[in-house]
This record gives structure tokens, C-alpha cells and sequence, in this order.
């Protein structure tokens, strides 16, 4: 029997398109699939497509792979991963990768990995974007793991992905867990992007009374400019769907409570392990949940908002599109520094300009935008924020005026804007050379003699505020 160049296990909307993606670039691939019917659906719709090596049982799988085995798990994120990782660890060899391209956490990702090292085994946890299609046409990829592994797997994994300037958007993300927090955050930009465009929708329809269809030209025309991305792209196409049913737009009919698997949660827990603000990400996980509370929505329908009145047109549209960008280019400064405080936090090393690479093409993502990230963290690696780049500085400067407008208006006629409000409070609270936060510092020590620095001298303070209130070193 010839042996496969390649596996993957797991033939859902995922596996099933990687394994043709993989077959379609000429690579021979092992699949199985816990159920084997799926298995043999694959093979015989796509078999046509290159060399598949069914496999009913995970033993002929392994055992239809070239040595060193290379394997790919695209199972339901969770106690299946574990479950399939431990099945294939019994059958495998010092030397063999196992690759999972799930949407595990990072914290399960780094422990697989050091468990299956004292086996001799590279686990490489392994960000895969682009849904369905780019797992067939090209998606971005984020391999974490051991550089032995990357050698051996990188050249196929750049092969497969999508390309932007004849660049793969694959790249060794750096060791342990590093891929699939990266994966992460993408998925938290992700949650953050689609909350914004999201705001924008409800805004400029609560405000001007325009129809789906009209905003779809609207979010196509943006989609021209600095907004291009394929969020934006598709939002045009959601927005101008009509639903065959009942003739409505389709927008109308689905029902307002937003779901999540939870990657967008995960990243806020670890923004918050890390200290790091990500509050565009934090308030669209928010929004997702505020939505999915029908029985409280209900409760409060009652409660009374501001009449809607005195809103121009165009100039809305053109101040949306402003804030909107700005508001995006927070969200992402917020996702970067996040994973440059888990790149210092676990010893990685993150290439921030690469990150930016390899999601400008393949992922949920990709935007215009992320060539300008590249460029900045091009020019300057240690960028201590995106905002501070000169290019994104000066774009949030012309931005800001209709960005406050924007807030103000949503305020005022009473629609929510938690992504816009919070974006634009961080560039203010980012930029402001004195906060609030001494008056903190003097009530945390008043009450609990946490103690303070001061702005004049080096060390701690505390002031005996029951006392005579003087002031002593801590
Ligand atoms: N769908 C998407 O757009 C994206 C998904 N991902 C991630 O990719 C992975 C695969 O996603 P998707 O293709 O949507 O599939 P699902 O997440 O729906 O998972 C279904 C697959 O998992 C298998 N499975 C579940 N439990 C077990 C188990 N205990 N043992 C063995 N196999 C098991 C199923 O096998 P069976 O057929 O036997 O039930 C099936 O092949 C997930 O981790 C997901 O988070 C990443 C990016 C995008
Ligand atoms: O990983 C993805 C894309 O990169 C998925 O689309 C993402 O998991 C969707 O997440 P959620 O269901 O939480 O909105």
C-alpha cells in the first residue's frame, strides 16, 4: 500500500475541506472520521479531486501514514480533542506530529503539548481561519508548536493556505500554545469587528429609517475603501438577502439573540489574567449576551428612551464610516497588545508584523487594514500601541470629531453603541496625560492603606488618613 503524505481525522465542514485542499495540492491524505460514513461520503464526492487513504478504524489510519506521521485533528473542540489525541498517542512514535486544528484554548493546547513531548511526540496546536471555503481555497494558519515540527509540516501548511502577494498566510506562530492563542484573538477581533459593523447597521437604520437593502449599498461602497475586508463584503450580501418565506428582509426574520462557541470569552478571560484592555472585544461578548436574554429584554421593553429626531443623512453615513474605522483600528491595537503580553508572559517571542501577515489573507479577518499593522509594526517592532504609529495616529486625529459625533448621536436617540462608546472612551483614557486613577490610588489607601507612588519622588506612600493624615514612607 502507498503510504499518505499526510491525515486528517475529522471530516466536518472543516476536515473534510482541508483534506481536499490538501488532496487538490497533490498531497496523498489519510482520512477517517470517528462515524465512517463520512469517510466514505468523501471519498466518493471528491475522489476525483486527488489521492484519499480511507481509513474505517484510527489503528489503519496511522498506519496508512508516511513516517514521520503527520496528523490533523479536526474534531468538536473539547473532550473529543483529548479523547482523539490520547487514541492516537497509544499508536504513535517518537518523532510523529500530531496537529490539532481545532479551536482549542491555548491552556489545553500547552498542556497536550508538554504531555505528548515526554512521549517524543510534537503536538502542534494550530490556528485554522477561514470557515468552510477557506478551508478549501486557502486559510490562514497558525501553527504553534516545536520548530522541529514546523520544518516538517511548514512547507505543506504554506502550500495549502491562502496567498496576498504571492505571500502564504501561514507561518510558525511561535512554540507551546502560541498558534492557538493567536487563533484566539483573531476570533476575539473577530467578535469586536462584527459588533462594530453590527452597531453601524442598527444606527444608520434606527436613525435615518433606511431599509437593509438601501445599508447593503452603503457596506458596499465602504467596502471600497479603508474598510475592505470580507466582514464588510458579506455584511453588503446578509444585508441584501430577502428571506423566499415571507418576502421580508432576511435580517428581519432571524431571531436577535446572538450565539457563540466561546473563543471570544476566552480571550476576555485572558485579557484579564493578563491585565491587558480589550474592551471593543469584552463589549461585544457582552452584546452577545445582553441579546441572548429574551425573558430581561421583555421585563424592560417598557422602559422609556429619547424620541428619535434631528438626524442628517449623509453626514451620518459619512461619520459611521469614520468612527467605524476608528473603532477598528482600537479593536485591533487591543487584540495586538494582547498577545504581545502573552508573548512576554510564556517566553514566544510573537512577531506582531508577521501576525498581521498572515491574516490579511484566508481568515474571517482579513482587511485592508492589516497591511497598514504590518507596515507599522514593520517600521517600529516594539510599537508600544498601534495608536502611536504616526499613519494610524493621524487617521485617528481626522477621524475623532465625527467619531464623537457618532456617540453623541447614538446617545441621543437611544441607540446602543457599547463597541464605538468604549473604543472611543479607550483612545481618550490612552491619550490623556493625567487619569483619574491617582483619585483611586488615595481611596484604596484611605480605606485600606494599599499605599501610593507619587509623582515626585521614588517609593511607596501611605498617609495615616485616621490619624494626623502626614504622610510616610511605606
Ligand atoms: N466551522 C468553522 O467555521 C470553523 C471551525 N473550527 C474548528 O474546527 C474544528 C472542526 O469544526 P467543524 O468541522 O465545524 O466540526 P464540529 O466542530 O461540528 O465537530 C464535528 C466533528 O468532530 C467529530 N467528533 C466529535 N466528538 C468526537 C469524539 N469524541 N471523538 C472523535 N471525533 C469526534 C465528529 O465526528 P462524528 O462525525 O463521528 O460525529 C465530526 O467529525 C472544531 O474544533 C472547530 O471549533 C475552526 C475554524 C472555523
Ligand atoms: O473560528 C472561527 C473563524 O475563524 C469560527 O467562525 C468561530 O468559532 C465562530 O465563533 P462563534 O461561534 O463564537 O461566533
Amino acid at each position: 500500500m502507498d503510504l499518505a503524505d499526510i491525515g486528517v481525522t475529522g471530516l466536518a465542514t472543516m476536515g473534510r475541506n482541508l483534506a481536499r485542499n490538501l488532496a487538490r495540492h497533490g498531497y496523498s491524505v489519510a482520512v477517517h472520521n470517528r462515524t465512517a460514513a463520512r469517510t466514505h461520503q468523501l471519498v466518493k464526492e471528491f475522489g476525483g479531486e486527488g489521492t484519499f487513504v480511507p481509513s474505517e478504524e484510527l489503528a489503519g489510519f496511522v498506519a496508512s501514514l508516511k513516517r514521520p506521521r503527520r496528523a490533523i485533528i479536526m474534531v468538536k473542540a473539547g473532550a473529543g480533542t483529548d479523547a482523539v489525541i490520547d487514541q492516537l498517542a497509544e499508536l504513535m512514535e517518537p518523532g510523529d506530529m500530531i496537529v490539532d486544528g481545532g479551536n482549542a484554548h491555548y491552556q489545553d493546547t500547552r498542556r497536550r503539548e508538554a504531555a505528548l513531548r515526554e512521549k517524543g511526540i510534537h503536538f502542534v496546536g494550530t490556528g485554522i481561519s477561514g470557515g468552510e471555503e477557506g478551508a478549501l481555497n486557502g486559510p490562514s494558519i497558525m501553527p504553534g508548536g516545536s520548530r522541529e515540527s514546523w520544518e516538517a509540516l511548514g512547507p505543506i501548511l504554506q502550500d495549502i493556505s491562502a496567498k496576498v502577494d504571492g505571500v502564504p498566510c501561514a507561518v510558525h506562530v511561535g512554540p507551546d500554545g502560541a498558534g492557538h492563542f493567536v487563533k484566539m484573538v483573531h476570533n476575539g477581533i473577530e467578535y469586536s469587528d462584527m459588533q462594530l459593523i453590527a452597531e453601524s447597521y442598527d444606527l444608520l437604520r434606527q436613525a435615518l429609517g433606511v431599509s437593509p437593502a438601501e445599508l447593503a449599498g452603503v457596506f458596499r461602497e465602504w467596502n471600497e475603501g479603508d474598510l475592505g475586508s470580507y466582514l464588510i463584503e458579506i455584511t453588503a450580501e446578509v444585508l441584501d438577502q430577502v428571506d423566499a418565506a415571507t418576502g421580508k428582509p432576511f435580517v428581519d426574520v432571524v431571531v436577535d439573540q446572538a450565539e457563540q462557541k466561546g473563543t471570544g470569552r476566552w480571550t476576555v478571560q485572558s485579557a484579564l489574567d493578563l491585565g491587558v484592555p480589550v474592551t471593543g472585544i469584552a463589549e461585544a461578548v457582552f452584546a452577545r449576551a445582553l441579546s441572548g436574554h429574551p425573558e430581561q429584554r421583555a421585563a424592560a421593553a417598557a422602559l422609556e428612551g429619547p424620541a428619535l429626531s434631528g438626524v442628517e443623512g449623509r453626514e451620518l453615513v459619512e461619520d459611521v464610516r469614520r468612527a467605524l474605522y476608528a473603532s477598528k483600528i482600537v479593536a485591533y491595537a487591543q487584540g495586538f497588545d494582547q498577545m504581545a503580553a502573552a508573548s512576554k508572559e510564556y517566553g514566544w517571542d510573537l512577531d506582531l508584523g508577521a501576525m498581521a501577515t498572515i491574516w490579511r489573507g484566508g481568515c474571517i479577518i482579513r482587511a485592508k487594514l492589516l497591511d497598514r499593522i504590518r507596515a507599522a509594526y514593520d517600521a517600529d517592532p516594539a510599537l508600544p500601541t498601534l495608536l502611536a504609529d504616526p499613519d494610524f495616529a493621524a487617521e485617528l486625529n481626522a477621524a475623532q470629531e465625527a467619531w464623537r459625533r457618532v456617540v453623541t448621536t447614538a446617545v441621543r436617540i437611544g441607540v446602543p453603541t457599547p463597541g464605538f462608546s468604549s473604543a472611543l472612551a479607550y483612545y481618550d483614557g490612552l491619550r490623556r496625560d493625567r487619569l483619574p486613577a491617582a483619585l483611586v490610588q488615595g481611596l484604596r489607601d484611605f480605606f485600606g492603606a494599599h499605599t501610593y507612588r507619587r509623582v515626585d519622588r521614588e517609593g511607596s506612600f501611605h498617609t495615616d488618613w485616621s490619624g494626623d493624615r502626614a504622610e510616610h514612607p511605606a
